[in-house]
């Protein structure tokens, strides 16, 4: 896998939104969602991106998906189709149409084959992802969350994309069908030879899932390597914590950051690294802009922007 080829590439991408303007109109404040992303996407692979909530995941999602354009750096699509499913297929799915024209919507735009062609090709696509042919002429309420995210998985596939973007594919779902929902898509990535890049806050679908994994903190991805190598050994101080932050009700998200820290926001960056004022590491060294360097377990591809924790720095 690590010599596939690249499905996609991200080169320092940055991405900013205006939140406030002077009294002419004109933006004099933003937000900054995304830092500095450098990232291939490659042929065949699952790319996991964990992360706390705002460190940008659904901004890298609508960037790849060009619903947003960066605002510096180079994304690079290099002639893949892109598809997305969506964390609630509740609310992603038009009510009004029945299955068989949610499913094939993404090609009906494009193609002027007769509608008994599609619906062939909907029966097709149903049956590849579980659901019968009688539920093709039924609308999307009759259905549960596990089926209605089958429904948006077909759909995805309809328009035989090269990579699907899953942006907490099932999170919305009980537990007990989030496994069923997880193996139908890995079943499907292997006969379909599709790439994925899975958008998840939940470690454990990641850790299951993907052969990669990027972290990513305040809009950069502070670690990315196998997800093996990642969950054995973690390099960054963020990524540790992460690691063994377990979501208890109440609890802070990062339980081993001291409480009395500030969380950077992302309307005035920190100077240096940005986990700095929450790291249990921090030196003065860390003042320093941190560039992503090999991590020090000498795993070739695992690669970490923390200057303790690596072995030399690829400036
Ligand atoms: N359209 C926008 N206008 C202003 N700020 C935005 C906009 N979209 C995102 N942001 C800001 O950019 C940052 C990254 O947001 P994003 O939604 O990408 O994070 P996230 O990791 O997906 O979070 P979550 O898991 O909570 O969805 C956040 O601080 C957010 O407030």
């Amino acid at each position: 896998m690590s010599n596939a080829p690249t499905a996609l590439s991200l080169d320092d991408v940055h991405v900013r939104f205006p939140v406030a303007a002077d009294w002419r109109g004109r933006p004099n404040r933003y937000a900054h969602a995304l830092n500095g992303v450098t990232l291939n996407v490659r042929k065949g692979e699952t790319l996991g991106i964990v992360g706390e909530s705002g460190c940008g995941k659904t901004t890298l999602a609508n960037l790849l998906m060009g619903l947003v354009k960066p605002t510096r750096g180079c994304f690079d699509r290099g002639g893949a189709s892109l598809q997305i499913v969506f964390q609630d297929p509740q609310s992603s799915l038009d009510p009004r149409l029945p299955v068989w024209k949610l499913i094939m919507e993404p090609v009906m735009v494009n193609r002027r084959s007769g509608s008994r062609a599609l619906r062939a090709q909907a029966a097709v696509l149903a049956q590849q992802v579980g659901l019968r042919p009688e539920h093709l002429d039924r609308y999307p309420h009759e259905f549960s969350g596990g089926q209605r995210q089958r429904i948006a998985i077909a759909r995805a596939l309809s328009a035989e994309p090269d990579v699907i973007v899953l942006d907490e594919p099932t999170s919305a779902l009980d537990i007990s069908v989030q496994a069923q929902i997880l193996n139908l898509l890995q079943e499907l990535r292997a006969e379909r030879l599709l790439s994925y890049v899975l958008i998840s806050h939940n470690v454990s679908v990641v850790r299951h899932m993907c052969d990669r994994v990027a972290v990513m903190y305040l809009g950069q991805i502070v670690e990315i390597g196998a997800a093996l190598d990642v969950f054995a050994a973690p390099a960054h101080p963020y990524t540790r914590l992460l690691l063994e932050s377990v979501p208890r009700i109440g609890a802070p998200f990062l339980e081993g950051v001291p409480q009395d820290t500030e969380l950077p926001g992302n309307r005035h960056l920190p100077q240096g690294c940005f986990f700095r004022s929450r790291c249990p590491l921090a030196t003065a060294g860390c003042e320093l802009p941190q560039a992503m360097a090999e991590a020090g377990d000498s795993v070739v591809g695992h690669k970490c922007r923390c200057h303790v924790r690596c072995k030399k720095e690829e400036r």
